[in-house]
């Protein structure tokens, strides 16, 4: 029998085949707090969560029996990934099952703005008649910018398109073809900026997008637009966001997502000219039955088949193969993340080369692994292990992975790039016995390098000094240097630096760094701690 904790509010309705099935126990506990939980989790097999309840390292550490956690949802920001794949739990989520909800909310929120409902709606309710106070505008013939062209950008770009509105899309996964297809413009974020009504945001929250919407990016919309959120908070600065609706620049903002939650940012919540709702994306009957079935059917299959669906992690397993080839996993996760950063956009052709002994194995999970964290870095949480292959064909990027006996000088070597047109970005590795995992090439160049949480890699003319140089202007900076290694193709010519770094360096120093004479490019890589595992 399998004890399962359903720790948040979730559909009955889409838990039944949890409920009917003979091996399960179903205990409904939601809002507990963090100290109840970790006194009654050791007794579960299997916990479902929604983004309240924080899955904290310190819960897990009193998870004894805990096989999977659930996110009947999308985002798991709410769940520590990184201790659970410690622990051999696995994690999954239900992308997908909510799309048309937030799709539907996000229209809402444009109509509300638009016509002013929510503050007609208290305003009359109140016993007043004020006709003249919320004169609205129409969305016919408006442009529509939207920020994030994936599964719920595309849904409301379809749906705005019924209205009659122009929609320019921006993505970095946006091709020509598909906006043709789907009747808007790819657009860059600037000229979204200059001709967009209204702008909705549906990426996901990353490090590239944190802040996306800031006092600069207001500065340069077209004056009264409105803007809606209902994908992420922090995507918005809520800061800037205030100043611009005080001086009239945004005329409105619907907001659905905070940069902290529950919200407590009264100046925001209570402006006139907001509309806000309490992250109510994927609150409908319909979105909740469908995440809470996907989540209910894949513990059973996980429990009783050991098939795993949705998996956002791949926790360290036992058996021989798995072992084996567990810190293969673990550097394409490390791969795949410095080429991205490398290639810094999104890459319309993948590549991955597995030569020497590793061509002989089953290196499929370590393909999805390369791929996942590839995709991860502008889809975030959408993606994971199983639907990492199928997002890539997706978003229109070819992939070709091959194998070779051949050794290139290593027992086993992995070759990874990526393409965007003309640019390429490739990173080679391996693992050296008794030394772990090291980079041993980088776009082209020969290099030896230890994957840590901060590598600095930079671009320079072969010429006398030049390690001094940058020495002596990351010491200016109070950077520590752990190792630092240099590459050259021909004597005199161009050249390569890969340094660890202690800490990570603000764009102020890859500014200063660029500066040198001789040194051409200099890029800040940085690999988050679970991408680091202890066997490194
Ligand atoms: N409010 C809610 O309750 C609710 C419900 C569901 C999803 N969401 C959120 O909505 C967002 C979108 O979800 P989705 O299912 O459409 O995800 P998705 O992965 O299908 O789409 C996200 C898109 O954002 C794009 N992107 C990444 N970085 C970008 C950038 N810098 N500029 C422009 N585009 C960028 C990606 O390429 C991708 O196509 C996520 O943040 C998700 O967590 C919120
Ligand atoms: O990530 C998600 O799926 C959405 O933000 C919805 O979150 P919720 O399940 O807490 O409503």
């Amino acid at each position: 029998m399998y004890k399962v904790l359903v720790a948040d509010a979730i559909s009955d309705t889409g838990l039944k085949a949890l409920y009917d099935h003979p091996n399960y126990v179903v205990d409904k506990n939601p809002g507990l707090a963090p100290d109840a939980l970790k006194e009654i989790i050791k007794e579960y097999d299997a916990l479902i969560v929604r983004s309240q309840t924080q899955v904290t390292a310190d819960i897990l550490e009193h998870a004894s029996n805990l096989r999977v956690i659930a996110r009947a949802g999308v985002g798991v920001d709410n769940i520590d990934v990184n201790a659970a794949t410690k622990k051999g739990i696995i994690v999954i989520n239900a992308p997908g099952a909510n799309t048309i909800s937030a799709a539907e909310l996000t229209m809402a929120m444009m109509l509300s703005l638009a016509r002013n409902i929510p503050h007609a709606h208290a305003s009359t309710s109140a016993g007043k008649w004020e006709r003249n106070n919320f004169k609205g505008v129409e969305l016919y013939e408006k442009t529509l910018g939207v920020i994030g062209m994936g599964k719920i950008g595309s849904e409301v770009a379809k749906r705005a398109k019924s209205f009659g509105m122009n929609i320019l899309g921006y993505d970095p996964y946006l091709t020509e073809d598909r906006a043709g297809e789907m009747g808007i413009t790819k657009a860059s974020l600037d000229e979204i900026a200059a001709e967009a009504d209204f702008i909705t945001i549906h990426t996901p929250l990353i490090k590239e997008t944190r802040g996306l919407v800031n006092d600069d990016y207001l500065a340069k919309t077209k004056k009264g637009v409105r803007i809606i959120n209902c994908a992420r908070g922090g995507i918005i600065d809520e800061a800037a966001l205030v100043r611009a609706l005080n001086s009239g620049q945004v005329a409105g903002a619907a907001l659905d997502v905070y940069e902290t939650e529950p919200s407590t940012n009264t100046e925001l919540l209570s402006h006139p000219n907001v509309v806000v709702t309490p992250h109510l994306g994927a609150s409908t009957v319909e979105a909740q039955e469908k995440v809470a079935h996907e989540v209910s059917e894949e513990i059973i299959e996980i429990f009783e088949t050991q098939t795993i669906r949705s998996a956002v992690n791949m926790p360290h397993v036992s058996g021989e193969t798995h072992k084996k080839l567990q810190p293969y996993i673990d550097l394409g996760d490390q791969m795949g993340a410095l080429a991205i950063q490398l290639l810094k956009e999104a890459p319309d052709k993948v590549e991955i080369t597995y030569y020497g002994q590793l061509s002989k194995e089953n290196t499929e999970l370590i393909t999805r692994t390369i791929v996942k964290s590839i995709l991860a870095q502008h889809l975030g949480d959408a993606v994971n292990l199983i639907n990492a292959q199928h997002l890539l064909k997706d978003q229109g990027v070819t992939s070709n992975v091959s194998k070779n006996p051949k050794s290139k000088g290593f027992a086993s070597y992995i070759e990874l790039t990526l393409y965007r047109g003309e640019a390429k970005a490739n990173i080679g590795a391996t693992l050296l016995n008794g030394y772990g995992a090291r980079i041993v090439k980088m776009n082209d160049y020969r290099v030896d390098v230890r994957p840590e949480p901060f590598l600095l890699y930079i671009k320079h003319h072969d010429i006398p000094g030049m390690v001094g140089r940058v020495g002596s202007m990351l010491g200016d900076y109070d950077v520590n240097i752990g190792t630092m290694q240099v590459g050259r193709s021909v004597i005199g010519g161009e050249a390569v630096m890969v340094l660890t770094l202690d800490k990570a360096v603000e764009p102020e120093v890859i500014n200063a760094l660029t500066a040198i004479k001789g040194l051409e490019y200099a890029q800040f890589l940085e690999l988050t701690d679970e991408k680091i595992p202890v066997h490194n």
